[in-house]
């Protein structure tokens, strides 16, 4: 049965859309645009996730942040269903997920823990996935090339490693080639280099205009790559913004100086008006002063500073403090 073109390849057949994707430069934004409306969910009288809502894309790579139990895990399994929603709906350019008649060409999901039947290779698990939507053998052999699982291919699933396996799930959320993806917390169970080899993937699907949505640890360190970032705390939403906005909004500016006389500076920078903290490696973090102001006061004292540098907060302390409700 010939496989029906989604709408989101816009007017190409999937093998130009594949080319275009994979040529990343003529093509920008093939993402669907990803609305969630008033989400909740429920386990037992518990909401774990209650009336979330928030506009992604079209395209980009966003992020979803937050504490362990926050609600991220199941924020995306009711965006695609898994999870029954007790209200609201996300919908993907006008669809829900069940309404896809080829969910696996258009949104991409990795669910921790990625399933896989123990008895079969991993290359059979990909080949049965891909029949369901009438994908070609040869795609199951490109993304075992792109996820680095061609030389395992034949071993039973049963055999991986946990990096293995979450490859492999990586392996099945690419393989219709989808202009979306949902992954819960990727870098799960991958080593440092990985860890690095997954950035650089996820960079680079972004670039050729997906949407792709991640959650967990991996968005801290691609902060810098994230265009829109969804907070949420104890199943709610804290802030929804582009990632740098989030940072600076919620970061008191400071300034963090190596003295070699830190009580003196201490007692000095009080006196101007700054709160400042000594910390037990003999630096001091300043606020309500800039680095300048502080830097002039302790020449004028005749303290040397041996470093005095603004201090950047990083996604997980914003995160922690907005839901510390600071
Ligand atoms: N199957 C379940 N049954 C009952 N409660 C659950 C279930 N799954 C999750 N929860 C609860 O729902 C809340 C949200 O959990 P969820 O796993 O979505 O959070 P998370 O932000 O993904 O956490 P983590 O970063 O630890 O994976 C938590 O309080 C959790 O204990």
């Amino acid at each position: 049965m010939p496989t029906p073109t989604p709408a989101w390849y816009r007017g190409t057949t999937p093998d130009e859309h594949r080319g275009r994707l994979a040529g990343g430069s003529a093509v920008r934004n093939v993402g669907p645009v990803i609305e969630v409306h008033g989400l909740t969910g429920r386990y037992g009288g518990v909401s774990a996730v209650r009336n979330v809502s928030f506009r992604l894309g079209p395209g980009g790579l966003h992020g979803i942040v937050g504490p362990a139990g926050a609600g991220k895990s199941t924020m995306l399994r009711l965006m695609v269903g898994l999870d029954r929603a007790a209200s609201g709906r996300c919908l993907f350019d006008g669809r829900s997920y069940r309404d896809l008649a080829y969910p696996l060409r258009e949104v991409g999901i990795l669910l921790a823990p990625p399933p896989a039947h123990p008895g079969r290779t991993g290359r059979d698990h990909l080949r049965i996935l891909a029949r369901t939507h009438g994908i070609p053998d040869r795609r199951t052999d490109e993304v075992l090339e792109m996820t680095g699982l061609a030389d395992v291919a034949r071993l039973r699933a049963g055999v991986y490693s946990s990096g293995l396996r979450q490859r492999l799930g990586l392996a099945g959320a690419l393989l219709g080639d989808p202009p979306a993806l949902l992954l819960d917390d990727p870098a799960a169970g991958l080593d440092p280099d990985g860890v690095a080899w997954l950035r650089a993937l996820l960079r680079t699907l972004a670039r050729e205009g997906r949407a792709v949505l991640v959650t967990g640890r991996l968005t801290g360190e691609l902060a810098g790559d994230i265009d829109r970032l969804v907070i949420l705390g104890r199943g709610r939403v804290l802030a929804d913004a582009p990632a740098a906005e989030v940072i600076s909004r919620n970061t008191v500016p400071a300034v963090r100086v190596r003295p070699d006389r830190p009580d003196d500076l201490e007692k000095l920078l009080r006196g101007h008006g700054a709160a400042v903290a000594l910390r037990p490696d003999g630096r001091l973090e300043i606020t309500g002063l800039t680095s300048a102001d502080v830097a002039g006061l302790a020449v004028r004292a005749g303290i040397l500073l041996i470093e005095n540098a603004p201090v950047h907060a990083s996604l997980e302390d914003v995160y922690l403090a907005l839901a510390r409700g600071r």
